[in-house]
């Protein structure tokens, strides 16, 4: 049974309230670990310790330096890869083959593009002519924003946490990290790493806990907090939003979504299907990237429901440790009953349920997890909840279209914004199509293929701001603009 407790100012301690909770595997429903609940004193000392490192030693580190250990921060994460490997999949049931070409990988490279991204950006200058004819001269300069607040969630625990913390500490900022109370262990083993790597104490720290009245809400409510960065579901977000509001705290959010997905007939079937399955089911349907709605060209509606039906039938659900397993369960028991009232209400909605819908069975070792079968609908109308709400679960909605046009308005039809993937080998169409879709990101013919350079996020109720290459340093710097008269 591991116990988890807080990482603050360099150190491993404890709440001062004693107030603990259970951290439970989701593939079994074994309790594995004890998990520190954080007060207002904890998250306090956090908030301290991060303001004293921006006024220490890491507040006067030359650039060069920070951004060199940041990339030792990246090799501390590989070099420790099984550690968090194991850690992950157990905090979070998905498959080792998933968490260690996407999770950790990435959790390590977060840090390192944002490293390279800091040493490389410009900043602007403008010479300003003058009656007296001498003129002056303008120039831009990045200062950190502060002590920044990052709000994770459980679904990739340790990617999504170092997709702020890396561009947070390259821009010079100190951290408080509240990790989702399903998923603590990777981003507290990442306070270890930053120790042997030497980063300056107080620069990283972690609190765990909930939101409402718990660490989550301490924090955001926080008059010490300079930035919040949040990633979960636009409710959460409109209660920080909320909470933020007090002070004027600057916030920037990566929210829910119900991505649709449009295939067209003249796509390579092959590449559509094998996407659409990643798309609807990696990580147990809970990725916000994922596709939830799919609108597939009448002349191949068939034919595409058919086989994708093969491939979700397909997916082996299993331990983490199998390297036959494809997909895990949900995250927890209530997520599961979330996700199960979304099944029964698919077909109350009148659905037709081309497979799964249910739960599985699951060997003896299993039994006592949050395990949902992967399923696919059809028939349901346009207005259903299971095809405007956001599910976060292994399941689609197909759909059939019979112009491009119609394609476009059904994609649109939503008050989320923030992915699509299209099917088409058609050039034209491919960027006519994807200038059309309100999405922050679309793809063509791929899916979650990542370039950490380019502008990450969405828009209506799917987020505020990017993240991603040098868009993540609007909300981790505050630009000034000096005025020199010559
Ligand atoms: N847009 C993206 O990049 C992205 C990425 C991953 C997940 N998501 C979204 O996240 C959701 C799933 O994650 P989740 O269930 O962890 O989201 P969630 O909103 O329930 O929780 C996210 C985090 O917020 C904290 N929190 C909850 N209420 C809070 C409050 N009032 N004040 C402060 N903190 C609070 C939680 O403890 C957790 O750490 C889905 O909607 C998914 O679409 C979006
Ligand atoms: O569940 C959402 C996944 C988000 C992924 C990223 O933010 C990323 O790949 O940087």
């Amino acid at each position: 049974m591991k116990e988890v407790k807080h990482f603050i100012n360099g150190e491993f301690v404890g709440s001062a309230s004693g107030k603990l909770f259970d951290n439970i595997n989701p593939a079994t429903g074994e309790k594995i670990g004890i998990v520190h609940e954080a007060g207002a004193p904890e998250v306090d000392a956090a908030v301290n310790a991060a303001r004293a490192a921006m006024q220490g030693d890491w507040g006067r580190m030359p650039l060069a330096e920070r951004a060199n250990l940041l990339h030792k921060l990246a090799d501390g994460i590989t070099a420790r890869f099984d550690e968090f490997l194991e850690a992950e999949c157990l905090d979070t049931g998905k498959p080792q083959k998933l968490a260690c070409h996407i999770d950790i990988p990435r959790g390590a490279a977060n840090f390192k593009i944002f490293a390279d991204v800091v040493k490389n950006v410009p900043t602007e200058s403008f010479m300003l002519d003058t009656p007296d004819g001498q003129g002056a001269l303008n120039y831009s300069v990045r200062k950190p924003k502060g002590v920044i607040a990052v709000i994770s969630p459980w679904n990739l625990p340790l990617l999504l946490m170092t997709w702020k913390v890396g561009p947070a500490l390259a821009c010079g900022n100190a951290v408080v990290v509240k990790p989702s109370e399903e998923t603590p262990f990777t981003t507290t083993l990442l306070g270890e790493v930053m120790n042997e790597v030497g980063i300056p104490k107080g620069v990283y720290n972690v609190v765990h806990g909930f939101g409402p009245n718990s660490a989550g809400e301490f924090l955001t409510r926080h008059k010490g907090v300079d930035g919040i960065t949040f990633t979960g579901e636009t409710g959460t977000g409109a209660a920080i939003m909320k909470a933020a509001a007090d002070d004027i705290t600057d916030i920037s959010f990566e929210l829910g979504g119900k991505n649709p997905a449009l295939v067209f007939a003249d796509c390579d079937m092959d590449k559509a299907v094998e996407g659409t399955l990643r798309s609807a089911f990696a990580n147990c349907g809970q990725v916000c990237l994922g596709t939830e709605r799919v609108y597939v060209e009448r002349e191949i509606y068939d034919t595409f429901v058919e086989r994708l039906k093969s491939g979700a039938e397909a997916l082996k659900m299993g331990q983490w440790d199998d390297p036959e397993t494809d997909m895990g369960p949900l995250i927890s028991e209530e997520h599961r009953s979330k996700v199960l009232s979304y099944y029964r209400k698919a077909e109350e909605e009148g659905a037709t349920v081309v497979t799964g819908g249910s739960t599985p069975e699951m060997p003896d070792g299993l039994a006592g997890g949050a395990w949902v079968q992967p399923t696919i609908w059809t028939d349901l109308p346009d207005d259903a909840d299971c095809v405007r709400e956001e599910i976060f679960g292994p399941c689609c909605h197909i759909r059939p279209f019979d112009s491009e046009d119609e394609a476009i308005a059904l994609a649109n039809d939503t008050d989320y914004g923030l992915a699509t993937a299209i099917w088409t080998e058609n050039s034209s169409r491919a960027h006519r199509v994807a200038a059309q879709v309100d999405a922050g990101i679309a793809w063509v013919n791929s899916w979650f293929l990542r370039d950490l350079r380019t502008p990450f996020g969405g828009s209506k109720q799917s987020g505020i701001g990017r993240e991603g290459g040098v868009h993540s340093l609007e909300f981790y710097t505050e630009l000034k603009n000096v005025c020199i008269k010559l």
